[in-house]
């Protein structure tokens, strides 16, 4: 498979490194909005740029025609106008904000464990997330689904990094050097706590999850999820 790299920093060069061991090579690398977008070889389009370049870097793929799959975070409240774009096209598209698969089993457990929690009074729920100094956005994307997926399925209505209202979720973001990603969701109550955390040690599981997600979308059309190419639900 030809892969076009839409951000070529930390996960645009760990994904080339699995691309070649799993034998697919890299056509094209863009570091920057003005280089030349010549998908003409490309089966495959991965963005993981910066939150204000990721969805010109979508349009651009899919007006030519190329499958796209974004996992840049920071941008997502343009994501029904990229979604309804890739329609418009006939185009294929996939995000996550986070690509790992030991994130994804993560997220059904935090889906699963939160309709529970809906069933008790008591309790207040809270999430933490830490990553590398570098990081441009915060919350992190993974907090934000991890948020959603809670308040779909609790009384809380809304996230906050501030001091929280009683139907928000406080998410406190910690950015601490070259830690690659750590979300924790916690309930509290006066007689205990339950946790759940996913840490990863190293970027790899991201890339891995990247190419693997490349692979399942290149012959199809439509907007898709992580859910679908791990066939979950
Ligand atoms: N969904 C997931 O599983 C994961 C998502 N991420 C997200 O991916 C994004 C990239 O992360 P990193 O690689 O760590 O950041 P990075 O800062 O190392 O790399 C971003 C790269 O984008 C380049 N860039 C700037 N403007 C561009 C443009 N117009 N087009 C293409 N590239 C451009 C920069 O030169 C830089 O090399 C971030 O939003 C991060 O939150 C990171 C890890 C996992
Ligand atoms: O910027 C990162 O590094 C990461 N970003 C993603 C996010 O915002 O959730 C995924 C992962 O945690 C690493």
């Amino acid at each position: 498979m030809n892969i076009a790299l839409l951000g070529y920093g930390r996960m645009g060069k760990s994904i080339e490194a699995i691309a070649l061991e799993r034998n697919h090579t890299i056509v094209l690398k863009i570091s920057n909005a003005t280089e030349d977008f010549d998908f003409s070889n490309t089966d495959v389009a991965i963005d993981f740029s910066i939150p204000t370049a990721a969805v010109a870097n979508i349009k651009k793929a899919l007006d030519s025609g190329v499958p796209v799959i974004s996992g840049t975070t920071g941008w997502l409240d343009q994501y029904n106008e990229v979604s309804d774009y890739c329609h418009s096209k006939n185009g294929t598209f996939l995000y996550a904000s986070n690509f790992s698969l030991g994130v994804n089993i993560f997220f059904e457990i935090n889906k699963k464990l939160s309709q529970l929690m809906a069933t008790v009074d008591g309790y207040s729920t809270e999430i933490e997330e830490i990553h590398h100094t570098k990081k441009l956005d915060a919350p992190s994307g993974t907090a934000i689904t991890l948020a959603e997926q809670i308040i779909e399925n609790t009384r809380y209505k809304w996230w906050t990094l501030e001091q929280p209202f009683a139907d928000e979720i406080h998410i406190e973001a910690k950015r601490i050097p070259e830690v690659p990603g750590t979300h924790k969701v916690t309930y509290n109550s006066d007689i205990d706590s339950i946790s759940i955390k996913h840490t990863a040690h190293s970027r790899q599981g991201f890339a891995m999850g990247a190419v693997i997600a490349a692979e399942w979308i290149k012959d199809k059309k439509g907007v898709f999820t992580m859910r679908d190419v791990l066939n979950i639900g």
